[in-house]
């Protein structure tokens, strides 16, 4: 009986103490508790046991937290202030229940200053410091008559809606379309039907630029094309370091001209013929007949790597080769710094071209950089500033007659464009200005749209100033035969014989 009742004493102890107890039971009662030890061990065995799977049970019969659940114990709890670390009394004195819901009101404390702060993103954007002018799409020079004691620079007449949409139309019509980088001329491919203009300057002037913004990229956007994306998206990639565009790169703008498939020509032998060909002869019927793609776009522009700071000779002798041998070159736009002029690389170029008599269209570009857009129009004002962007354009017509002096043919109106076009194409202020009228006289050097003024850049005045009248429709021009041209100091006569005074 009395092992039986210490049994059932220690079944009531829990098992971590049941050796201890036996222990001190055993002390206490050395001799008549009397009962095997192995009975003892296996019994405490047991207890132990069956203890462990209470232990085991309890956790599993709470609801397991879910991970939404986690993050708000942890949140409420501070280290070392978990609920089951306080000692009891502790737990009993706090009303955290009462307490806990003074939280949420915190929250929603923070919640309303939020509201008034999401109604506010606008005072970010600040309005820019400089003008608020709006830049002109086309802006352009002429020179002054020799007799003009002044020798201002003239605003040439705005171009006619009509010429500056067809333009426009073919530069925006469908995104450009990289085509090509040659190192080389060789690497040129053989083209016949489209027709080409490329793009000189100093290397940093803003040609990669220029491109960009025909094509309607959009002031800053325009000078930030880099990488695969701008390749992507067919534009030319721009950088501030001199020397970034290091190969002769082709980009397609508008549809694709309708061309009917080239012909083969007779071959010699069947006219009766028995001349050998030579191998270039051989070498360029192989190429043109079996190598020449489809057209993909009515007009090319070809960027070339700049000369001057950072550029290789390399590049000047292959831009010699393709001025003198591209059959489609239709004429070259030189790029000019508005601030910077013309410079030796400058006119060392001005006379590649008139030696190989290219065509040439000189562009002004960073024109933004002068400080307003009151300056550009005071470039052809009596109190104009020094510096003033009429000042450069005299400059530059002063140094394209001396270039143009050491030939008959690459003269005023024939070998190069009278009218200066003035451009800010990575202006960020003024996004796009002068750039529809690049287009316009690109497309024009191109053969692809009619300038519809009255003017008459054709021939140099030989007295006083050309007098353009405003066009009585948009699509009429004056045959060159009908201009009328002033004498100094005098009104001019006009076909119908009244008396009318020169413009400008
Ligand atoms: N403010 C202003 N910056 C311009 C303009 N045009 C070009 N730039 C900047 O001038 C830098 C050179 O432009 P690019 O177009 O890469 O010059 P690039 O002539 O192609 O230079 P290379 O390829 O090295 O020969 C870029 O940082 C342009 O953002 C402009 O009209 N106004
Ligand atoms: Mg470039």
């Amino acid at each position: 009986m009395t092992n039986q009742r210490t049994m059932a004493s220690i079944l009531a102890i829990p098992p971590n103490l049941t050796f201890l107890v036996l222990r001190q039971l055993a002390a206490s009662r050395p001799v008549a508790v009397g009962v095997p030890i192995s009975s003892i061990r296996l019994f405490t065995s047991t207890t132990a046991t069956e203890a462990r799977q209470r232990l085991t049970a309890r956790p599993a019969l709470r609801s397991t937290p879910t991970l939404s659940e986690k993050p708000r114990e942890r949140q409420s709890e501070k280290p070392g202030t978990r609920q089951s670390e306080k000692p009891k009394e502790k737990q009993l004195f706090e009303k955290p229940k009462a307490r806990q819901p003074e939280k949420p009101k915190a929250k929603q404390q923070p919640e309303k200053p939020k509201e008034p702060q999401s109604e506010k993103p606008k005072p970010k954007k600040k309005k820019p410091s400089g003008p608020v002018e709006k830049a002109p799409s086309s802006f352009s020079f002429l020179p002054p008559p020799s007799n003009d004691p002044n020798q201002l620079a003239i605003p040439a007449p705005a171009p006619t809606p009509n010429s500056l949409f067809a333009a426009t139309h073919i530069f925006t019509c469908q995104k450009p379309y990289f085509m090509y980088a040659a190192p080389r001329f060789l690497n040129f491919p053989v083209n016949t039907h489209v027709p080409e203009v490329c793009i000189l300057g100093r290397s940093n002037v803003g040609k990669s630029t220029l491109i960009n913004a025909l094509s309607g990229a959009a002031g800053a956007a325009a000078g930030r094309a880099h990488g695969l994306e701008a390749r992507r998206a067919g534009r030319a990639i721009t950088s501030a370091h001199a020397g970034s565009t290091k190969t002769m790169n082709a980009y397609g703008f508008g549809p694709p001209p309708k061309v009917a498939p080239p012909k083969k020509e007779a071959e010699p032998e069947e006219q009766g013929e028995t001349r050998i060909k030579s191998r270039s002869e051989r070498r360029e019927e192989k190429t043109k007949f079996s190598k020449e793609r489809k057209p993909t776009n009515q007009l090319i522009l070809v960027d070339m790597p700049g000369y001057g700071f950072n550029s290789q000779s390399e590049w000047g002798k292959e831009i010699i080769k393709y001025l003198e041998k591209r059959k489609m070159l239709k004429g070259a736009v030189v790029l000019i710094d508005s601030v910077a002029g013309v410079k030796k690389d400058d006119r060392a170029v001005l006379g590649m071209l008139r030696d190989a008599g290219v065509r040439t269209t000189i562009i002004l570009t960073k024109a933004d950089k002068i400080d307003s857009m009151e300056e550009y129009h005071q470039g052809a004002g009596k109190e104009r500033e020094k510096g003033s962007i009429g000042d450069m354009c005299v400059k530059v017509w002063e140094e394209l007659r001396k270039i143009e002096e050491e030939s008959l043919t690459w003269v005023e109106g024939k070998g190069w464009e009278r009218e200066l076009w003035v451009t800010g194409a990575g202006d960020p202020r003024n996004a796009g200005l002068g750039i529809a009228g690049a287009r316009l006289a690109i497309a024009k050097m191109a053969g692809l749209v009619r300038d519809e003024r009255a003017l008459a850049d054709e021939e140099a005045p030989e007295l006083g100033s050309v007098v353009t009248k405003p066009a009585p429709t948009a699509s009429k021009i004056i045959p060159f035969d009908q201009i009328v041209w002033a004498t100094p100091h005098q009104g001019t006569t006009n076909p119908k014989g009244g008396r009318e005074k020169a413009s400008f």
